[in-house]
């Protein structure tokens, strides 16, 4: 029975874990719980409330979600405690009913040991200690197998919790990618971004790197070959990014770099030495064998200050990056 609605809950698990990358939806005890409901399809009124608040929102919001799996779950869990619904809570429950027999099935055996001792002390012929201790013997090896299994279905919870981490981890990754570059795409480098934040001291930058007058390139070159640019950028830059920083691209010519443990005036110069070098790189079209004319970059700058937020540091680097443009590109802006 218990392995029973392990399967089940694992199937839908499964069938929960991509929806909930494919939409972007922050693996918390509270979302596994609603999106493990909803793909259940057996409570309407909760899909009902999921599929409004992604109308409204785009996404699931934590307090909307905590107030789903407040309304619905809980006491839909204590109504499938009752009939057949395998929930996650329930699984809990019977993991939990399993360590109680096993820590029952303990204490006897505890018992049965100091029971034994007695009467080993006060047995006065061999035949009866023999009989003693064949008994300990089979109780030994009876706690010894229980033990053995309850063992065996942590294990293979753990291995079943493993896969899906492994299989979230996989479908996060997917959907975090530059399907033209395979550099992380804005949604990577937001969460790399949100999740350095809190550790920075002044000292997380970021870079916007745009590739100057693509759509001159793209018209006077074929598309493939302002593509091939593109890709060879992704190259250039990843050489030159240093180790355990961030690259990524966010559209188009567009790339973003994470700098951690950099100051301003670090990465501004950091931003400088790129940019000059880009402008003295030849870069030959394939097809025709040209050189192609100067290809340059636009850079703008900010570093994470104070208690601003990582959104705010975007649009600092965005808005640096749309002011080296206006200054006639090939140029490096960290202030307006
Ligand atoms: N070939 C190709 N072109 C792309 C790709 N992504 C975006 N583009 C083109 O790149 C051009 C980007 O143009 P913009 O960023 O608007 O402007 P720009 O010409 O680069 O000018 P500045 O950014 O102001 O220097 C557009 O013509 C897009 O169609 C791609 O993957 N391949």
């Amino acid at each position: 029975m218990f392995q029973q609605d392990v399967n089940q809950a694992n199937s839908l698990m499964k069938a929960a874990i991509p929806l909930m990358a494919k939409l972007d939806i922050p693996p918390t005890p509270f979302n596994y719980g609603v999106w493990f409901e909803y793909v259940s399809n057996r409570t309407p009124k909760l899909n009902a409330s999921v599929d409004k608040a992604l109308r409204k929102f785009g996404g699931l919001p934590a307090f909307v979600s905590q107030d789903i799996f407040n309304e619905f779950i809980l006491t839909e869990d204590f109504q499938c405690a009752q009939s057949q619904g395998p929930t996650l809570k329930k699984l809990t429950h019977d993991l939990a009913n399993e360590t109680d027999q096993v820590n029952d099935e303990l204490k006897n055996f505890k018992r049965t040991l100091s029971k034994a001792t007695k009467a080993i002390n006060k047995a006065n012929d061999v035949a009866h200690i023999e009989k003693l201790t064949s008994l300990l013997e089979q109780r030994t090896f009876q706690v010894n197998q229980i033990v053995e299994q309850f063992s065996e279905t942590l294990i293979a919870a753990q291995e079943e919790i493993d896969l899906l981490k492994a299989e979230l981890s996989d479908a996060k990754l997917n959907t975090e990618l530059d399907q033209l570059t395979s550099l992380m795409n804005r949604k990577g480098l937001e969460r790399a971004l949100f999740s350095l934040a809190p550790y920075s001291e002044d000292d997380l930058s970021l870079l916007f790197v745009d590739i100057d007058n693509l759509k001159k390139i793209n018209e006077e070159n074929s598309k493939a070959i302002c593509t091939s640019l593109i890709r060879y950028f992704a190259k250039l830059l990843s050489s030159h990014t240093p180790e355990g920083s961030h690259l990524a691209r966010l559209n188009g010519g567009q790339f973003a770099i994470l700098l951690s443990e950099t100051e301003l005036s670090l990465a501004s110069q950091f931003a400088e030495n790129l940019r000059k070098k880009v402008s003295v790189q030849k870069i030959r079209n394939k097809n025709t064998k040209t050189i192609l004319d100067s290809v340059t970059v636009s850079i703008g700058v900010a570093t994470l200050f104070g208690n601003e937020s990582p959104s705010d540091l975007i649009k600092r680097s965005e808005d640096f990056l749309v002011h080296a443009k206006k200054s006639g590109k090939n140029c490096v802006v960290h202030r307006k």
